[in-house]
Formats: structure tokens, sequence, C-alpha cells
């Protein structure tokens, strides 16, 4: 047994950041994969000082929920972990219930990963889930980045989410479990077939003669995440080459998009929307190759939050007026999720669009050289009806607007995609 915890645990550790933060957190349902979780990375981080926390999600959606919180909780405590029961109460009765309980769930952890100074969260997805993901996506047609799977790490304002287990079978974790004499949680809902992933949970049982296995499948993941990689690279060496930053907004040199294979084409059309419009879902697929389609015949789109400009033989990519038309801020605060605008103290200032009441008060737009319509977006600093500054349309008044320090530069930007 000791073998195969070590074995676990060193496969924990080759898929953890290099460095641990000396607070990490440990989101558990209370299920097999998250106590596993929780066993394993209290084991690993006695060894390198770091302070584990826990948190589980209560959805109020069944019964048997504040209890399995509280279980969570003793099991926590028994390791000498702190641990935190977050409620959630948002469900209004519309939409779909499970998307949205997976969103809360996302939301409430990285707020109390925020709340606490935890710069990361580790999650206890295992290979079955990869498996399934990846299933589930065949069956939506998707491209490399899809059927990449879900990735070890990624961004969610400002927390790292891990999951350093998709390697791992879930059988395997209750092996483990059942040899340290840990229990578990059996969520019933894991039987519920009117659910895409426990259909197609029961599905992959079936194509085992196939040799279409949890293994096999985390493996074409595995495989696609390296290609998805190499892709991210080649858009971002080809975004040096056709793309150019001027402030918020991106310019294209369309002759130079052309040449561009269609898949770097997309990428760098959703790359550059994601970049502007700050992160959400990205645009669809028929959204993305209709802006690839405006780019080469030289038209205007609106598209995810975003305007594309033509301009002789370039294409602007600018942030769409009625997408900020009603946002306020106050100055220091984030304005439209990026800007941060500052200056001299001033009672009353606010930050605005400078839409086209301010555009006017604006003496030398003209000599910015871009299209009107690219600058109605811009962050501007009003005290009432009183335009006091708009920097990125050089009417600075002692005003600057930095890009918030959280936003990535633009051509990194390209590698998270
Ligand atoms: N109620 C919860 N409280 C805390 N963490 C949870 C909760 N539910 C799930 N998790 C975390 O998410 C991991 C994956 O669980 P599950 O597959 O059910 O989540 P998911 O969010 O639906 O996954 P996906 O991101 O694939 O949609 C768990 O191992 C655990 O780390």
């Amino acid at each position: 047994m000791t073998d195969q915890a070590d074995t676990l645990r060193s496969i924990l550790r080759t898929r953890l950041p290099d460095k641990l933060p000396p607070r990490l957190g440990i989101a558990a349902s209370g299920g097999g994969d998250s106590v596993a979780l929780m066993h394993l990375l209290h084991e690993i981080a006695q060894a390198v000082q770091v302070d584990l926390f826990v948190a589980t999600v209560d959805h109020g959606l069944r019964r048997e929920s504040a209890a399995e919180a509280v279980r969570v909780a003793e099991q926590a405590a028994g390791l000498g972990i702190p641990h935190e029961t977050l409620l959630w109460q948002g469900w209004d009765g519309t939409g779909n219930l499970q998307d949205q309980a997976r969103q809360a769930r996302y939301r409430l952890l990285v707020d109390w990963a925020n709340r606490n100074d935890i710069p990361a969260i580790a999650l206890g997805h295992t290979a079955d889930d990869q498996a399934e993901t990846v299933l589930m996506r065949l069956g939506r047609a998707a491209g490399v980045t899809g059927l990449s799977g879900m990735s070890y790490a990624r961004e969610h304002d400002g927390v790292a989410l891990l999951r350093p287990m998709l390697g791992i079978t879930r059988q395997t974790l209750r092996d483990y479990l059942s040899a340290i004499g840990a229990s578990w949680i059996e969520d019933p809902s894991n039987h519920d077939l009117k659910f895409d992933r426990i259909r197609a949970r029961e599905a992959l049982s079936g194509l085992e003669p196939l040799g279409i296995s949890v293994r096999s499948l985390s493996r074409v993941a595995e495989n696609l995440a390296q290609a998805r990689e190499a892709l991210a690279r080649y858009t971002q060496e080809s975004a040096r080459r056709v793309a150019a930053v001027y402030g918020g907004d991106i310019c294209v040199d369309c002759n130079g998009f052309e040449l561009l294979p269609a898949e770097i084409q997309r990428r760098l059309v959703v790359g550059i929307i994601a970049w502007i419009a700050g992160p959400g879902y990205p645009p669809r697929a028929s959204s993305v190759d209709q802006a690839v389609t405006t780019i080469q015949d030289g038209q205007t789109l609106t598209l995810a939050g975003c305007l594309l400009i033509p301009q002789g033989d370039k294409m602007w990519f600018c942030r769409e007026l009625n997408a900020v038309a009603t946002e306020i801020a106050a100055p220091q605060e984030i304005w439209d999720n990026r800007w941060i605008l500052s200056g001299p103290r001033t009672p009353d200032a606010e930050v605005r669009a400078l839409g086209e009441a301010g555009l006017p008060q604006v003496p030398d737009w003209r000599v910015l050289g871009k299209p009107r319509k690219a600058l109605l977006a811009s962050p501007a600093v009003w005290n009432g009806e009183n335009l006091l500054a708009a920097p990125l349309v050089d009417y600075s008044n002692g005003w600057t607007a930095k890009i918030a320090p959280q936003r990535p530069e633009f051509y990194s930007s390209l590698l998270s995609h």
C-alpha cells in the first residue's frame, strides 16, 4: 500500500507547480476523488510546509448536502486542516440548474480563496472525468482545444485552479482510500442517466472492446494539449507579425492575416476578442468564421462586445460602445474589466465611456488616425456632463489610463487559449 501511496503522491507532485504556494486550497465535495485529494495533499504538504485549507460548497439542492459538508469538515479536522462551508442560495428557478450550480461553485470557491489569501485551489478531477469530457466533446465535433480536455492548471480571477489528478483513475483513488481506511460519500446523481456525463460514463464501458477506454481517451487529451500549446505559440508568433496594439485596440494587417493557416486565423481572432472583451464565454465557432471572412472582405462587424472596423488594408478590433455605455467606475477602480484611470484628485469625477457626447470635445482626435467609432468606447473622466480627460485619445489633462495589472499583456494572453 505504501508503494501505491508513494506512487500517487509522486504523480501529484509532478502535476503540481514546482513551487507550491504557502497557502493551498482544496475543493472537496466529500466524494472519493476529493477525499483522496485531501489525504494525498496532506501528506505532500507536511513535507514541504504548505498550509492547506478545505472548502465545500453546499448547493442546498439535496436534503443531505448540509450533513455531507459537515462530514467533510470532520475529515478535514481529522487531518488538522481548517474547513469552511460555502452556501449557494443563488438559484432563481430559471435556466439550466446544473450549469448555474457549477458556475456558482467556481465563483464561491474563487471568492473564498481571494478572501483568505489563497492563490491556488486544487480540484479532484480524475482521468475518468477527463475521458468523459473528451467523449462528450467528440459528440460536439470539437477541435484541438475541446479535445485536449481540462487542463492541469488554469487561472480564474487571479486564482490558479489546479487539477493534479487528471492522470489517475477514479478506481485507483478509491483503492487508495480503502487501503488507508478512509471513507467517502457516494453522490446519488452519479447514477442519474439524465446527465450527459453519466451517459458518457456508461457508454465508455461499452467502447472498451474497441480500445476506447479511460486511459486511451485521457492520453488523447494529453496529446492534443501538446498540440494546443504548439498552436498557441504559432498564434503568438503570428500575432507579433500581423497584429499591433494601440492602447486597448488591436490593428491587424489584413495581407499578413490572409497568409496564415485557417486554424491560426481563428485562434488569433478568438485571442484578440478575449483580450479586448475580457474573460467570459468565447464566441461561437460560426461567429469566429464570420469574423475571419469580415477581415478578408474588409467589412464591418460587431462581435462579442467588440467592433471590427476596416481601414485601408488594416482591420481594427475595438471595444463596442454599447458594451460599455452604462458602465461607471470611480477613478482608481477598474472600468470595463481592464482600465484604471488615475489623475488629479477631483471631487465627483467618474469614469465612463467617451461616447458620442465626449468625442466632439476632444480637439485632436483625428490626428490619432483611428476610425472614429474605435474611439467612442475609450475610457474618459467626467464630472457630470463635463469631459475632464480621455487619456487614450490624447486628451489627458494630467490623467493616465493603464491596463489593470491582473490583465495579461496581449501577446502573452495568446498562450492561454
Ligand atoms: N460541492 C463541492 N464543493 C467543493 N468542491 C467541489 C464540489 N463539487 C465538486 N467539487 C470539486 O470539483 C471536482 C470535480 O467534481 P465534479 O466533476 O463534480 O465538478 P464539476 O465542477 O462539475 O467539474 P467540471 O469542471 O468538469 O464541470 C471535485 O473533485 C472537487 O474538487
